[in-house]
């Protein structure tokens, strides 16, 4: 008798991953290359672990984990380490517990998150680890996407995550160290595959707080959803994101070509260029061209680029603009200049 359908359905969803990972192993990674898994001993990272102790060694590769302990309730410290335990009997080598300061930047959902993923990049450098494996399922996508709708969001948010990212913290050399296996699997199957495992799982009971707006897309946005639209709404929104995430990687494409071509050696932009391009393309080209100024990707809104836009597409004199990051807009004859003060 095969595995669970649970089961044989999170070893596809790995072996499938491993199989791209060792396509892509740089020379000087060591052999046999190791695989780590972020694991919070919740039901999606844990059926992510056992899915990697099981087909690590049929791939070849090593397998390991890496728990992280933010230090934000009573006793994370005795939960990571009987994480680390259950990992340790999966087969997992090494399986460690991380301990991190949780700073304020942000706000604490944000805030821990930064430190979750530099605990992360650390220790893919210290194991010299080619990738890390992230349990985000299809309906954490869903829910993406849903927030996304929720604040108005263009395309590239709406694609949610990717099945394969860099490393958040920018660390050099790691665009493709982050992988999301599950992106297609459903919570409900990764709850299946521990069950009929016997694998103890633990819920963050923040999960289920009703004062963090994930909680409450997952409890009660998404269930009404379903009741009102029909089942099948998790599996639209998770199509939603692959779709506009092929569209917005095209857009953005589009939107490097038009920047080369309005770019003057100076720096500055073509007025005449711009002018004409799709409001898409065109608001991309401000967007990228503001941050190559300075201006923090994170602080630019929708507000600032269309503010920007208007000096282009509705020209009636107006002054400069104060883009976030000091970087000041303005129009010169025929040009666009981007530029942060003090140059
Ligand atoms: N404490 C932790 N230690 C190790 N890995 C973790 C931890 N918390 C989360 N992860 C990893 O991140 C995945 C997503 O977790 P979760 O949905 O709780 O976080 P999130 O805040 O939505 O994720 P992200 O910050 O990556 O967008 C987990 O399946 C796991 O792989």
């Amino acid at each position: 008798m095969g595995p669970h359908p649970a089961v044989a359905a999170i070893r596809l969803a790995v072996r499938r991953v491993l199989k791209d990972v060792l396509n892509e192993v740089p020379a000087d990674a060591p052999a046999p290359p190791l695989v780590l898994v972020a694991c919070s001993g919740g039901a999606d990272s844990m059926a992510l672990a056992s899915a990697l102790a099981f087909e690590a060694p049929r791939a070849g590769v090593r397998a390991g984990a890496v728990t992280v302990d933010h230090g934000l309730q009573a006793g994370s410290d005795a939960r990571a380490r009987e994480v680390t335990e259950r990992l340790t009997a999966l087969g997992l080598d090494p399986a460690e517990a991380v301990a991190v300061a949780v700073g304020r930047a942000g706000g604490p959902e944000a805030a821990a998150r930064a430190a979750r993923y530099a605990a992360l990049d650390d220790a893919a450098e210290r194991h010299r680890a080619c990738a890390v494996l992230l349990g985000h399922t299809r309906d954490d996508q869903a829910e993406t996407v849903l927030l996304g709708l929720a604040r108005g969001s263009g395309i590239r948010s709406l694609s949610g995550m990717a099945a394969v990212s860099g490393s958040l913290t920018g660390a050099p050399g790691a665009a493709q160290r982050y992988r999301r296996p599950f992106l297609a699997v459903d919570r409900q199957t990764t709850r299946k595959a521990c069950l009929v495992q016997s694998l103890p799982v633990w819920d963050d009971p923040h999960n289920a707080d009703p004062a963090f707006t994930r909680s409450r897309v997952r409890h009660e946005a998404l269930p009404v959803l379903e009741k009102t639209l029909g089942r099948g709404i998790v599996e639209a929104l998770a199509r939603t994101a692959r779709l506009s995430r092929d569209d917005a990687d095209a857009l953005d494409d589009w939107a490097r070509q038009a920047q080369r071509a309005a770019t003057r050696p100076d720096g500055t932009l073509e007025i005449a260029a711009l002018h004409d391009l799709p409001p898409a393309v065109r608001r991309r080209v401000l967007r990228r061209a503001a941050i190559a100024a300075g201006a923090p990707a994170g602080s630019l809104f929708a507000r600032h680029i269309e503010e920007t836009d208007r000096l282009i597409t509705a020209w009636r004199g107006q002054r400069p603009l104060n883009l976030p990051g000091r970087v000041e807009a303005r129009r010169q004859g025929g040009r666009l200049v981007l530029e942060q003060a003090g140059q």
